[in-house]
Parts: C-alpha cells; structure tokens; sequence
C-alpha cells in the first residue's frame, strides 16, 4: 500500500504496516522539555513514582523563555530543573545556550524519521531534518520522561507543493505565512504538513525550519520536509550522520499515497507576506499594510533567529540606519547563531544601526520576558503568532513577516515592502 512520509516513518518505528487513523503505542527518540512547561511535566514524573528517566541521553533540557531568570518564579523553576538534571544525569542547556528548537536540533540527536516530542507546540520545526516531531502536554510528557514512550494515533497528511523560484527578498517565510493564510488556521488540524516540491527541495535548512516551525499555526500535528543531501550535510556539523543510529536519509511519500489535502503554489508568482491583528491566517500581500505605523521590530525567534535570517536583514539594510521612531531588537535564536552573526560583522552593523542586540533566547516573541509593547502600540515580529496580547499589552497589535520585511520597515519606521528599499 502506497504510504504518507509520516505512515512511512510510524510503520518503521512500529516493525510493522501502519497506516493514518490507527493508534499505537511508540518509542520516542527523543523529549525536549524547557523552562516554562518542563517543571509541570517534571511534577507529572513525581506523581507517577518517579524513579529514574527512560534515558537521560533522549531528553534535552533546554532554558529559553525565561533567561536569564525575570522573576522569583523563573529563577525557582530553573533551579527545581538543574536539581531534577543532576538528579537524573540529563545535560541541561542552561541560560545561555539559546531558543529549545533551535538547540535541539543543535545536539545533532535528532534524524531523519526519529519521532521526537517536546513541551512547546513548536516542537512541529525538526520535521526540517525529516523527523515527525510534535508538541504535547506536560502530563504526558511526564509519562515520556519516565517510560519513553507515548500513544499516537497516526495522523494523516496534508501535501504542501511548492515549485519554482523565489523573487529576490521573498522567501520560506513569506511561503509558509501565504500557506497559512490560505488554509487558515485550523486548515490541518491533526494533520502532518507534508512540504515537497522544487521550492523545498532547493531551500535549506534554515527556510525548512522556518516552514515546519509554523505547521502548528494552521493546526498541524507535524510538518515534515523529506530529507535529502542538505538535511545530511547540515546535520553532520553537530555530529556523526553515518552512525548506527543515524536516520533515515530515504524518506518519501509514495508515489500516489492518500492525501486529506493538497495546495500547490509557484513560489515564483508570492509577493512579500504580512499577518495582520490578531491571527495568523489573516495574511494579506505587503502592499494591503505598507505605511503602517510601527514602534517596535523583532527580529528573532525560533521561526526566524538564524544567522541567515540576520544575513538577509543585513543586506536589506545596506549601510543605513533604524529609524529613530521604532525600537529595534534583534535576537539569534542560539549562542551558535549569535557567534555566526558576531563573526559576520552582523553584530557591529544592527548595533550601529540602532538596533538592541540580545543574547539568544525567546525575548518578546510570546511577551513572557522583555521588550513588551505597550497599550495601543504596533509590533513588527519575525515570529510566529500575532494572537491579542502576544507580546504585551492586550491593546497592542502584532503583524508578522519575514526578516526581509522588517529590515526594511526597520529602516523606513513604517511596513515597507523589501523589494522596494
Ligand atoms: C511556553 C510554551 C508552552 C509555548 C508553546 O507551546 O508554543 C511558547 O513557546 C509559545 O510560543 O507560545
Ligand atoms: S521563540 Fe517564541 S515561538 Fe519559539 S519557543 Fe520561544 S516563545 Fe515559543
């Protein structure tokens, strides 16, 4: 029987033919848990007996929204946490270490059709090296840390086909928010986000983050890119993809597997993307929102912290200036990142532009830690979500882009359109 890329790699976990709607009981590969969700899932773990963790190698720790400690309770939770890693001998990836998916896929443990879960519904972003990975609950986390294993009941997939090449200054980003906009947000719910076509098979790895970061904001369990020589090479700088327990560098949807949906775009034909207050499927082309006043610009996050994304703001800005009447605050996604742009120069040139360079971490993206916006005020975010109150006051809007988009309206002070700076 022909077979999704996710049928494919539950059928290879489970030893037998499994098929989307079926219920099974799996191995994890791998359990990411962080500072905000992980002491509930740790505290699950107790009331379940405790004992010791399944494998203190699968589970990554990792502190990323509330870094360094912005109150009594963060700096609480980060010590139960490091009390609970000695206790078990879990590596923790401390304050310092950057975004929980960006991490992650920084230990090079995650492969290609490992089946990973995490504490944080952006866990969706591994599927960039072709692993089915997903968000859950702390309760069950708590049961994963403990036994490893979780129910799933195996989703089915939406294909997501994208062919052609991009315009100069639109990409993955612009992609995903059009997709979005498009099927809305919850256009896949339960499903996996299967992305394929010449569009995906020429991006790399860092636009298949982005693209497989925000399969959640339009419902999906997983999005998942098939691995390739890119996803080998980018994985072989964390470690040894030629290992016994390396990944399944074949994966592929059969040809003729069963589809719950299918879109198509020519990326050749998008134009840049805006997600206007307050969903992430209100998306409309740039032009419906440039001149839009702006007083803050994010540009960070797990969807779009990396050095490339900086690389390209960087570019866009050319040897200009922020304008003065928005606060820019730029923050790489990991210390790895941070180090690309410090090498770069990149650093040097956001700093003397105008903008607020951060060490890596979630900084405003969910407005749990710094540079909230105010009562009636206007965000510019890189991120992923623009819900009521996101990153601050429940009066503030949020518009989401790509970091071409807000370099330029960076510069301007108002949304501007990339191609025309
Ligand atoms: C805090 C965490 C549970 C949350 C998530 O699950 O996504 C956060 O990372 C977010 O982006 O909203
Ligand atoms: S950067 Fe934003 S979306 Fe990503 S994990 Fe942190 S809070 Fe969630």
């Amino acid at each position: 029987m022909t077979k999704t890329i996710t049928e494919k790699i539950f059928s290879r976990k489970c030893g037998c033919d499994v098929s989307a709607g079926e219920m099974r009981v799996v191995p994890v590969d791998a359990a990411m848990v962080h500072d905000i969700t992980g002491p509930l899932a740790v505290n699950m773990f107790h009331r379940m007996k405790g004992g010791k963790v399944f494998d203190p190698e699968k589970i990554i720790m990792i502190f990323d929204h509330q870094v360094p400690a912005d109150s009594i309770t963060a700096a609480e939770n980060h010590i139960m946490m490091r009390e609970f890693a000695k206790e078990q001998g879990i590596y923790n990836y401390d304050v310092k270490e950057g975004i929980c998916h960006q991490v992650a896929l920084e230990t090079g443990k995650i492969m290609p059709g490992d089946i990973v879960v995490g504490v944080d519904s952006h866990t969706c972003t591994y599927g960039a090296v072709g692993a089915f990975s997903t968000g859950i609950g702390s309760t069950d986390m708590g049961f994963v840390l403990r036994f490893g294993a979780l129910y799933f009941r195996i989703p089915e997939s939406v294909r997501i086909e994208a062919d052609g090449k991009f315009a100069p200054r639109v990409g993955a980003k612009d992609l995903i928010m059009k997709t979005i906009g498009d099927i809305g947000a919850d256009g896949a719910t339960y499903r996996a986000a299967e992305f394929t076509g010449q569009a995906f098979e020429e991006m790399e790895i860092p636009g298949r983050m982005t693209c497989c970061n925000m399969a959640i904001e339009m419902g999906g369990k997983a999005g998942i890119v098939p691995p390739d020589e890119k996803t080998r090479k980018w994985l072989s700088q964390w470690g040894d993809v030629d290992a016994a327990k390396a990944g399944s560098f074949d994966l592929k949807a059969d040809e003729g597997a069963a589809y719950a949906g299918k879109v198509e775009y020519d990326v050749g034909d998008l134009v840049p993307q805006v997600a206007v207050p307050h969903n992430v499927d209100n998306v409309v082309d740039i032009d419906e929102v440039e001149g839009t006043h702006l007083d803050q610009v994010f540009i960070g996050s797990c969807t779009n912290g990396r050095y490339e994304d900086f690389a390209e703001a960087a570019e866009v800005m050319g040897a200009r200036k922020f304008s003065p009447d928005v606060r820019v605050i730029a923050i790489p996604a990991s210390r790895t990142e941070y180090l690309k742009c410090l090498r770069a120069g990149i650093i040097e040139k956001f700093v003397e532009a105008g903008a607020l360079f951060e060490a890596p971490c979630c900084g405003p993206c969910m407005g749990g830690a710094f540079g909230l916006i105010g009562v009636e005020e206007v965000s510019l975010s890189t991120s992923n979500r623009n819900f009521r109150g996101r990153q601050g006051s429940t009066k503030g809007e949020v518009y989401l882009c790509s970091p071409a988009t807000a370099a330029a309206s960076a510069i301007k002070g108002v949304i501007t359109d990339p191609r025309e700076v």
